[in-house]
């Protein structure tokens, strides 16, 4: 029999659904946005906060550390080459192999850290093997160990760099950050203009070899290591969700629910997440357009080495001025950028945006300056006003994100970056080969200005996104919360899905859900929308907005083939069956997900037989060549093999007659007694509500009614509507 909904969860996915919308509000004045512009300074919030200097004094100890040793490692290549022997060539197969590093390693730390908030590990461990690293390279004897240690440094420089941003964000409240990450980035500036200073010194002055150099580097990267070394990992979210997570714990008066489990995702499910977020898409083109102008800097400094005689020292001088101006404007506007974010993210981006436009025109200008005086001034502001974006971004992009998966965001984007720069070499090499370089400046300067407009059109979005970040956490512990109280979940929860294929939305904030055990009826008119959020549940498709949960675990991202291992089986109209394979082969395909136990696999094949003793009969006839209805039986075979928790089948009577539809309903009966909840998409209502308790209709991709199936079998305006579309498709046929 099928068991009697627990109130109310007839409308489980509404309630739920208002929930999240309630504490929406309070959820953004957390992460940020809205309320009360907090116009205190950084030590007065931090000091009210409770926050700790210490996390940003130990992140920028370790830049410091990472942008000695690398500095040492830059400048320092040819002497090593000319030490053992090895050329250019060398170096340049190292960086094949560099580049490969930098995009796997970057995904394989971000999943690493996933489950366990341990990027501080992770830095530290960075760090501490750049200092054993540098003195090794100081002290080894073979090409091969250069060659080995080179590429240790760039793994472990690809993991500090995939885990920094997140550990710093996660460090301090969303209203102190943009002023925290501008601080770092300012520091890691300062020590930017710093460390050729010191290698020039310890060669130039100190007159020490290069392995000289390696063992001092190595001695200060040490100190710093042992600076950063009380680092601890905040964990995630530790101002926003673990914050809202509290809010929602609170807001019923019962506090101390049991901690929410997240699900883990694996690589390719968390880049789907990523993708899903509309403003991220849009900041990881923007960073792949606005790399291909990265390699300008190199041919400018050429440029106006030539044009103007700068020397070295001259050179170094308008990197300085440079360098002060972007710092200055760093320190000042970053207060005020934090503001306008809690005011408003897009104003964020589009301030941030515009000014990086203006700086792009000014800096491309330089290729025109007449004097150096007109060159230094435009180098400095441009530098200083496209600077102003980097924090904007790192903020944006971080906040948009759920908590465990913000290293994500670096690996990406380091993969996006990588395309734009790989695309600007070939671009600017051509280009300086036909025309001149203040040509070929401009000329790449155009992609920057788009991937601003990119980024402005981007910041329209964040606060959207920010908010589905928030509704996610909510959601989740609301339910954690209510299986704490004793309430079963239901086994299916669908809350607020929007789905489109390409620009065409399908579904709009469909709220659905499916007690266990429990028979569901899912009606409509054609185009309604049914097997798309059949497809959405499967993990066929993924919906653009809102949640998908078995059991009470996000699964709206998963591969479709993980949630048939967590027991959804869907049975899509039409073409159920893989035609070209015999009865028995198409039964093995779905035995698939048993795993390789072949006892497992053959007792679940006897199962299918003896329910439908007609498949056995023709067990190595081609399915295609089956009759309509038995296709259907070998389909329902499925369900039979792998007693999932939930059955999704979509239109299982159509076209069959009546005898054979009777004979399959009588099985979707013993399958659903036997304890699989079944959600059934049927053209014939009549059969769909003699079956079910419970029904859905939908209209236009919305639900329209969500309630028992007797109350939908009095509405005559739905059901006539169904009636009629059930004659068109008949009459099509
Ligand atoms: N792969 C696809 N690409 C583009 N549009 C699609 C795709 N699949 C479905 N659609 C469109 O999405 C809308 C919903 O289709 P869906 O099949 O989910 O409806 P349905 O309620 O199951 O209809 P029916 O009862 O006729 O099967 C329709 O307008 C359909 O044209």
């Amino acid at each position: 029999m099928t068991p009697h909904r627990q109130p109310p969860a007839e409308t489980f996915g509404k309630s739920l659904e208002d929930m999240v919308a309630r504490m929406r509000p309070a959820g953004r004045e957390i992460a940020g946005i809205g309320g009360d512009v907090d116009r205190r300074g950084l030590r007065a919030v931090l000091r009210a906060e409770n926050a700790k200097w210490y996390p940003g004094v130990a992140l920028f100890a370790l830049e410091i550390s990472g942008l000695l040793h690398g500095e040492a490692f830059g400048v320092l290549q040819p002497d090593i080459g000319r030490a053992f022997g090895i050329g250019p060539r060398f170096f340049s197969v190292l960086t094949v192999f560099s580049q490969v590093i930098a995009l796997v390693v970057p995904l394989g730390v971000a999943r690493l850290v996933q489950n366990r908030a341990r990027r501080a590990m992770v830095t530290l461990i960075s760090a501490g093997v750049w200092s054993v690293l540098t003195a090794g390279t100081a002290l080894t004897a073979t090409v091969g160990a250069v060659g080995a240690m080179l590429l240790l440094d760039e793994a472990t420089t690809a993991a500090n760099g995939t885990v920094g941003d997140a550990l710093l964000i996660d460090s301090y409240p969303p209203r102190t950050r943009v002023r925290v990450v501008s601080a770092l980035r300012a520091g890691g500036m300062v020590a930017g203009l710093g460390a050729p200073g010191l290698v020039f010194v310890l060669t130039e002055v100190a007159h020490l070899n290069w392995r000289g150099v390696f063992l001092v580097t190595a001695a200060l990267t040490a100190v710093f290591f042992l600076v950063a070394l009380g680092l601890r990992d905040p964990g995630y979210g530790r101002w926003d969700t673990a914050r809202i997570q509290q809010r929602v714990r609170t807001s019923d008066g019962r506090p101390g629910a049991p901690a929410v489990a997240a699900t883990h995702l694996s690589i390719l499910e968390a880049l789907r997440r990523i993708m899903a977020i509309r403003s991220m898409r849009l900041f990881l083109w923007a960073g792949l357009i606005s790399a291909i102008a990265s390699p300008v800097g190199t041919y400018l400094a050429f440029y106006y080495t030539d044009r103007f005689n700068l020397d070295a020292g001259a050179r170094s001088l308008l990197q300085l001025a440079t360098g002060v101006v972007g710092l200055v404007s760093l320190l000042t506007l970053s207060k005020l950028g934090d503001r306008i974010f809690q005011r408003s993210p897009r104003h964020m981006f589009t301030i941030s945006a515009g000014l990086t436009i203006v700086g792009l025109v000014l800096s491309a200008a330089q290729v025109f300056a007449p004097n150096v005086t007109v060159l230094v001034v435009l180098a400095a502001a441009g530098a200083a006003l496209t600077g102003l974006s980097g924090p904007a971004q790192t903020v944006g992009t971080m906040s948009i994100v759920p908590a465990p998966l913000r290293p994500h965001v670096g690996a990406v984007a380091a993969l996006f970056s990588l395309g734009g720069t790989t695309a600007g070499t070939i671009l600017l090499g051509g280009l300086t080969e036909t025309i001149s370089l203040p040509t070929a400046v401009v000329i790449v300067s155009v992609p920057s200005v788009i991937a601003a407009g990119v980024t402005m059109r981007a910041g329209r979005f964040v606060a959207g996104d920010i908010d589905r970040t928030i509704d996610e956490v909510v959601e989740a512990t609301a339910l954690a919360e209510l299986r704490g109280s004793g309430r079963r979940l239901p086994v299916i929860n669908c809350r607020s899905v929007d789905f489109a294929y390409g620009p065409v939305q399908v579904l709009f904030g469909v709220d659905f859900s499916v007690d266990h055990g429990e028979m569901v009826a899912l009606l409509g008119v054609n185009g309604a929308g049914k097997s798309t959020l059949l497809r959405a549940i499967s993990g066929l498709g993924i919906p653009q907005s809102g949640s998908i949960r078995l059991d009470g675990q996000d699964i709206t991202f998963l591969d479709a083939e993980r949630r048939a291992a967590m027991g959804i089986s869907q049975i899509p109209g039409g073409h159920a069956v893989f035609k070209e394979l015999s009865v028995v082969d198409n039964l093995r395909c779905y035995g698939y997900s048993l795993g390789r136990d072949r006892r497992r696999l053959d007792s679940a094949i006897d199962i299918a037989f003896d329910a439908f003793p007609r498949l056995a009969e023709r067990r190595n006839q081609h399915a295609g060549t089956l009759s309509g209805g038995e296709q259907q039986m070998l389909a329902l075979s499925k369900a039979l093999m792998l007693r999932p928790k939930v059955l999704l089948i979509d239109e299982l009577s159509l076209g069959l007659a009546p005898i054979v539809v009777g004979q399959l309903l009588d099985m979707v009966r013993r399958i659903n007694r036997a304890g699989t909840a079944v959600v059934l998409v049927e053209q014939s209502v009549n059969v769909a509500l003699s079956l079910a308790r419970h029904a859905y209709f939908m209209e236009r991709g919305r639900i329209r009614f969500d309630g028992p199936s007797d109350e939908l079998r009095r509405d005559e305006t739905l059901l006539r509507a169904v009636f009629l579309s059930e004659v068109a498709k008949e009459g099509a046929r």
